[in-house]
């Protein structure tokens, strides 16, 4: 069974509550399909306005982080249940930006994966590796042991509603886009790691994204790879472009 793409954006620490809930005025009537899932990950304080701004359509609401303890004494932290309360259906977890600033971990990463599924939460799994890393070449296995990680104690029923997220860390925000080739290569490999580690039908019904520079230029032909199943888009989520990015066809 062909897999449903899904397209998502994130909007990283861009927009205001206010702001946040015009842009989903504005994007609400470009992103219409019937062909792919798609998904807002939104600030944890834009998370309110833009449920409340997307009810009624096809955009499903995510979060781009979450902590992976219940409740308690962590301050700044925004747990599992705040967020499927407030109507959040995917969560980002592991992005790069998250490892690089806020020091996660694949270890982390994990804990937070298991939490998410323990709620309902599908976690749109980030992986990815930096320009050295690929002049090393290094990269498939790297890639290889981040999924094994985030994947540990994570049931082949789980995995299989699951999205991963390949994201080369060279070409996030630099405009940089990995060719095809690359972006499919490490999909490819990616899908047989979860063949590995589960079974065939779980590589077959996982979800995997691509993300680092998508625009309504390169979406097509990316989308298009056997292994990419959708995109998440940082920059070019927040302009109608993203209309575009979902309706690539
Ligand atoms: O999560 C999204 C990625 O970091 C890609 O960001 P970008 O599309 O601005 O390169």
């Amino acid at each position: 069974m062909a897999r449903r793409k899904i397209i998502a954006g994130n909007w990283k620490m861009n927009m205001t509550p206010t702001e946040a809930a015009a842009l989903v005025e504005t994007l609400k009537p470009l992103v219409k399909t019937e062909e792919a899932d798609v998904v807002f990950c939104v600030p944890a304080i834009d998370i309110i306005p833009v449920v409340k701004a997307c009810e009624g359509t096809n955009i499903a609401v995510g979060a781009e982080n979450m902590y992976f303890e219940e409740k308690g004494a962590f301050t700044g932290e925004i747990s599992p249940s705040m967020l499927t309360d407030a109507g959040v259906k995917y969560v980002i977890i592991g992005h790069s930006e998250r490892r690089e600033y806020f020091a996660e971990t694949d270890e982390t990463v994990n804990k937070k994966v298991l939490k998410a599924f323990e709620h309902g939460l599908t976690p749109i799994i980030c992986c990815g590796e930096t320009l050295t890393q690929r002049e090393q070449g290094i990269t498939l296995d790297l890639i290889r042991k981040q999924v094994k990680i985030a994947f540990q104690n994570v049931t082949a029923d789980q995995a299989k509603t699951a999205v991963i997220a390949y994201e080369p860390i060279w070409a996030i925000g630099t405009g940089k886009t990995a060719t095809t080739e690359q972006a499919e290569e490490v999909c490819a490999a990616i899908r047989a790691c979860i063949g590995e580690v589960y079974d065939e039908a779980t590589a077959e019904a996982i979800r995997i994204q691509y993300g680092g520079s998508v625009n309504a230029g390169n979406a097509a032909e990316l989308f298009a790879q056997k292994d990419i199943d959708g995109g998440l888009v940082g920059g070019a989520s927040l302009k109608a472009d993203f209309g575009k990015i979902v309706n690539y066809k």
